[in-house]
């Protein structure tokens, strides 16, 4: 549904975007993720039809959103990261200026923004003034706003930025009812964990371009495969060592009293197999188990490589 092919955008000297490949399909949640600057807020705009790029294509729905933006806005909901709000305006009656803008007026808006203020939790609100709302309450009433004109894709920067955890619960809880009707979401944040809960995949960019990409799966399958092996010995530890030494997917061994850390550079298949040695060894363990990474990790990962890595070899990194 979303293509973006070799995306570039500068500002003056300064690369934002720099040439940039995305592909989002029907139904994904992609988490866009990337250190401060990396350029998620100016990609997301370029594909809201806000910011002009210098070079590339977006096609969203197969409609070229770089040159027909006016469509484009038919069929997104973009969520921006800073967003004016009309103060002197009372909940109900910001709702029903968006419904306005896309033609929905008369009972039918008050119908609509009826239901999605009850979406978001607000209905006991609509009588307020949108500035006695707080930070939360104005995030999902901007939330609201983006889904008057029931859009397929939703572009939402940083959603939940600068609110408590109970408040980002909230914006979380509408993001999955979304998920559930089968929007097509791309969400930044920089609160990694709770992309993980929402999102079916994620997009790392740094300094402009795509470094790590797949579903949130393949790239925990990815991570996990190079994390340690932990295993706890209730009774062989000296027997368990002799073992593993022997095992030329076995990089590196440290022990700490009955625990034993192990660098495995194998499959589930080959970790049974270990598994099944070490038993079969008469060495007495209650668990042995790969370390499982998180988003967290990903993303230092991802962006740490860059910042070691010299430019020439930036660009191999590329993908996992
Ligand atoms: N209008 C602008 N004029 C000049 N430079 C800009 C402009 N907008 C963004 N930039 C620069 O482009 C780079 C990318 O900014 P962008 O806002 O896209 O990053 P981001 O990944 O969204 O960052 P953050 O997580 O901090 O919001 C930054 O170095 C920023 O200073």
């Amino acid at each position: 549904m979303v293509e973006v092919e070799d995306l570039y955008k500068k500002y003056g000297e300064f690369t934002a975007v720099d040439h940039l490949n995305l592909t989002v399909a029907d139904g994904e949640v992609l988490g866009f993720v990337g250190p401060n600057g990396a350029g998620k807020t100016t990609t997301m705009k370029i594909m809201a039809g806000l910011v002009q790029a210098d070079g590339g294509s977006v096609k969203i729905s197969g409609i070229d959103a770089l040159k027909e933006s006016r469509m484009i806005k038919r069929i997104i909901g973009y969520m921006p990261d800073f967003f004016g709000v009309y103060d002197n305006l009372k909940v109900m009656e910001y709702m029903e200026f968006y419904a306005s803008i896309y033609g929905i007026t008369g009972s039918k808006a008050e119908k609509l923004c009826r239901k999605l203020m009850e979406l978001v939790d607000l209905t006991d609100k609509s009588e307020f003034l949108v500035d006695e709302l707080s930070r939360g309450m104005k995030q999902r009433l901007c939330l609201a706003r983006c889904l008057v004109h029931d859009p397929k894709l939703l572009i939402l920067d940083e959603p939940a930025s600068g609110l408590d955890p109970r408040a980002r619960h909230g914006i979380q809880k509408i993001i999955k009812r979304l998920k559930e009707e089968k929007k097509t979401i791309i969400i930044s944040s920089h609160i990694l964990q709770e992309l993980s809960e929402l999102c079916t995949s994620v997009g790392v960019i740094d300094h402009g371009k795509m470094v790590v990409r797949g579903t949130v799966d393949e790239i925990m399958l990815h991570l996990n495969a190079s994390n340690p092996i932990q295993i706890h010995i209730n009774d062989g530890v000296q027997k368990a060592i002799n073992v593993l030494k022997n095992e030329s997917k076995v990089k590196n061994i440290s022990i700490s009293d009955k625990d034993i850390s192990i660098g495995f550079l194998g499959s589930e298949d080959d970790e049974a197999e270990l598994l099944k040695k070490l038993i079969s060894n008469d060495i007495k363990l209650s668990s042995f188990a790969r370390q499982s990474g998180n988003i967290e990790e990903i993303f230092m990962k991802a962006t740490e490589k860059r910042e070691v890595l010299g430019d020439e070899d930036k660009d191999k990194s590329g993908i996992w």
